[in-house]
């Protein structure tokens, strides 16, 4: 094989249906939420099953440069809470929005100043909704009045809390950080939603209950509106389920290969957005079944011939869109994705990024204002631009398995959510 540049992986090929039995790493969104909410506890807690990867390693340090203890030498991770006494910190969001955006409002809880900055992206991505209703919450904080990092909490040690409107539709993540500190505020919080539809709600559904498990007393009764009593947050042994977005990478293998790929310990029933893939790759013309190790998903006979495109609004999961439009990219039939303009502020603008890259490998892509439209066309390799986003990345190596010459620009940058992601997908071929 020719030599590549060192940041362009050759995409591993499937020349043979793939048949599979995979664990995957836990869940980012359910370790990081567990780690703030253990940190806030009232005794100390365990993280069991952690992900260890980018984000959640930030989350631990940040949440541990504010006070707290996390023991992340084993798989199951020890954390005590938040100490109290002055702290001056410095918290490295990278890329990760749940540290962006969960972090702050435990900061306003600490006492000293705490200057929040991340990866050069991190800069355009939304989060001023939050620094808003922190102020409006009684925490002061200085950005500048760009509503964006880099910015400082200047934590008081208590927070008054109360009621705050916010505009979520740029992301849930603004409603669920206010959400996880929220009992800890001396009068809780009562957040209520003015604008476009919320996205990514299973999302906002997996704060509540985790908040409820910890005897948390949340009102979500009306629409747009969460009310979280003032109160302590117990502390909890938790088992961290698999990352089931995570897992559409490994059901697509499946899909485009014709195999057959099983993922060990899917959850029965979960808060988690990647649930929706049973049903997304069922429509596709995968057969999705529960089996006892998991759920096993098998792609049409002669792979990729017999995949369905899909019209799909993915306004819920926006989290699985490039992956489901890198599937949409190699089906028989067109697909129009919908509902998912917000993910234009994730880790890039997914949108043009897709289109963009998808396009130059030969799919004829239609980038919308909301989604993408996709009609059939032969795909060739070539290089896959990934800007830093772990989805690009996987979007890029589904095509990869059916298109030979797929080379993936720093495939590295799975290391957000998954631990030796390229040696694990390799290892599968
Ligand atoms: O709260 C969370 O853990 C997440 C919420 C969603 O964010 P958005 O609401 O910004 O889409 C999702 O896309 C992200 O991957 C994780
Ligand atoms: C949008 C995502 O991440 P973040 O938590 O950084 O928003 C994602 O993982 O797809």
């Amino acid at each position: 094989m020719t030599a590549q540049p060192a940041d362009l992986w050759p995409a591993p090929v499937a020349t043979a249906p793939v048949d599979a039995v995979v664990s995957l790493p836990g869940s980012k969104s359910l370790t990081n939420r567990a780690l703030v909410l253990a940190a806030l506890a009232d005794g100390p807690s365990v993280v069991r099953r952690a992900l260890r990867s980018r984000d959640t390693e930030l989350m631990a340090r940040a949440l541990t440069s504010l006070g707290a203890s996390i023991d992340t030498s084993g798989d199951d991770w020890a954390v005590t809470p938040l100490a109290g006494g002055a702290v001056t910190a410095a918290v490295d969001c990278g890329l990760a929005g749940t540290v962006m955006r969960f972090v702050p409002p435990v900061a306003g809880l600490v006492d000293g100043d705490v200057a929040f900055d991340g990866d050069p992206h991190m800069r355009n991505r939304p989060v001023g909704e939050v620094l808003a209703a922190l102020a409006a919450l009684g925490v002061r904080i200085d950005d500048e009045g760009r509503g964006s990092l880099p910015f400082t909490v200047h934590g008081a040690g208590a927070v008054p809390g109360g009621t705050v409107v916010i505009d979520a539709s740029a992301s849930s993540q603004f409603v669920s950080a206010l959400l996880l500190a929220g009992a800890r505020f001396d009068n809780g919080v009562d957040v209520r939603h003015d604008g476009k539809p919320i996205p990514s709600l299973p999302h906002v559904e997996m704060t509540v209950a985790m908040l409820r498990e910890r005897g948390v007393a949340v009102d979500d009764g009306d629409a747009n509106r969460w009310s979280v009593a003032p109160g302590p947050i117990a502390a909890r042994d938790e088992l961290v389920e698999p990352d089931l977005s995570n897992a559409a990478p490994f059901l697509a293998l499946a899909a485009v290969s014709g195999g057959s790929v099983t993922v060990r310990d899917w959850p029965a029933s979960t808060t988690q957005a990647g649930d929706a893939l049973r049903d997304l790759l069922a429509r596709m013309g995968c057969a999705v079944e529960r089996v006892p190790d998991g759920l096993r998903v098998t792609g049409p006979a002669g792979g990729r011939a017999g995949l369905q495109g899909i019209d799909a609004d993915l306004h819920d999961v926006g989290e699985l869109a490039p992956a489901v439009a890198a599937l949409c990219a190699l089906a028989a039939t067109p697909s129009h994705l919908r509902g998912i303009a917000h993910i234009r502020g994730h880790e890039t603008d997914r949108l043009a990024a897709l289109a963009k890259e998808l396009g130059s490998l030969g799919a004829d892509v239609v980038e919308r204002p909301d989604g993408l439209s996709l009609t059939p066309a032969p795909l060739t390799g070539g290089p896959f631009h990934t800007y830093a986003d772990h989805r690009m990345a996987h979007a890029a190596v589904i095509v990869g398995a059916a298109v030979p010459g797929v080379l993936v620009e720093d495939v590295a940058t799975t290391s957000k959510t998954f631990p030796d992601f390229p040696g694990f997908w390799s290892g599968l071929f």
